[in-house]
């Protein structure tokens, strides 16, 4: 596999499995913050900050969907990169259909960037990227961090009055992206990349149990955390809509379909139909992705048909209790 080693490109350095067989996810390296204190390092302003996504990955979706709930699109600008990532990593190739040019350095790479921000970076060269135009350089690659802030630190920017971390859910929020991260957002790569029956079986097993389990607590409440959509259904949300396209097949997540479930099928229609978020979901972007990018799980690359998903089916959730922002109610500003 690819990654930077002293800032030099190498494609033979990482594996991606342990001996066993089993997936294991690297530690990501850039971790800095923005805070809304005049000490701060990083602190927010408009126009500044730039964000590095892939509309294929769940864990940069994970920014694009806060980005939009919050409406800072004309606070963070944004640069999507060629869902098809080969031996030289993300790519920017604007003349392909929704795909960017770097609009910060004009790039052909994405690790160029990491070189730029650290000339001896040895790390995966991974989206999401947040990019500090004025500095120059990374503040964090990590998606849990980078949502967090779009969230908590650019308030005074956002032109939705919309809070993903509300008080009284905060240790909820922050209990539930780390109990679904293990099975469910890694659990699918876990099962995907297993080289051996024993990791797969176990990814699968603790994969359709959370599944289950998240399916039983839907029932009777509107969103993981209660009440109020949060940071916690967004982080859900990345794997719930590739799932069906995606990890059932390719990802052989074949157990049961999320169409098949009672709750979580209306619970991602829900979703899907908040609004801002349809348009962060590029299907052709995730497909091409996922089956073209890992000759190891697909050699041929061929790219699975189905099935054909009505997200814009409507669904009940609306019945069931819920405090929502009144601007999560009303339509797109910017259309
Ligand atoms: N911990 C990171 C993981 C990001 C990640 O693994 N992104 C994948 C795309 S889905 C990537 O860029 N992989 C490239 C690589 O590993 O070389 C986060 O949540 O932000």
């Amino acid at each position: 596999m690819n990654m930077l080693v002293d800032g030099e490109w190498r494609t033979d350095a990482y594996e991606t499995t342990n001996e066993e067989g089993a997936f294991e996810r690297q530690e990501t390296t850039f971790r800095d913050r923005i805070e809304d204190d005049p000490d701060a390092r990083f602190q927010p302003e408009a126009g500044r900050y730039h964000l590095y996504v892939s509309y294929a990955c769940p864990w940069a979706h994970r920014t694009l969907v806060t980005r939009a709930l919050k409406g800072l699109e004309d606070a963070i600008s944004v640069s999507v990169v060629d869902p098809y990532r080969d031996e030289d990593g993300w790519q920017f190739t604007p003349e392909k259909e929704g795909c960017t040019v770097d609009h910060v350095h004009d790039a052909d790479y994405l690790r160029e960037l990491y070189v730029k921000a650290d000339p001896d970076a040895t790390c995966r060269v991974t989206v999401p990227v947040l990019w500090d135009k004025e500095k120059d350089t990374i503040v964090n690659n990590e998606s849990k961090e980078i949502m967090r802030m779009l969230d908590t630190e650019f308030d005074e920017y956002a032109q939705r009055d919309v809070d993903l971390y509300p008080e009284g859910y905060q240790d909820e929020v922050d209990r539930i992206i780390d109990e679904i991260y293990e099975p469910i957002n890694n659990g699918v790569y876990r099962a995907g990349f297993a080289t051996d029956q024993g990791p797969y079986d176990e990814a699968v097993d603790d994969l359709f149990a959370a599944l289950d389990h998240w399916d039983e607590v839907l029932a009777d409440q509107r969103y993981l955390a209660g009440d109020r959509l949060t940071e916690a259904d967004i982080a859900m949300f990345t794997t719930l809509v590739r799932f069906d396209n995606v990890y059932h097949t390719h990802f052989m997540c074949n157990v049961q379909y999320i169409r098949e479930y009672d709750n979580l099928w209306p619970y991602l229609r829900d979703l899907y139909q908040t609004p801002g978020v349809a348009e962060t979901v590029n299907m052709d972007h995730i497909k091409e992705h996922y089956y073209t990018t890992h000759p190891d799980v697909n050699p041929h690359r061929i790219v699975a048909r189905g099935p054909d998903l009505d997200f814009e089916k409507p669904h009940d959730r609306g019945a069931l209790p819920s405090e929502q922002p009144a601007d999560l109610a009303a339509p797109t500003t910017d259309d």
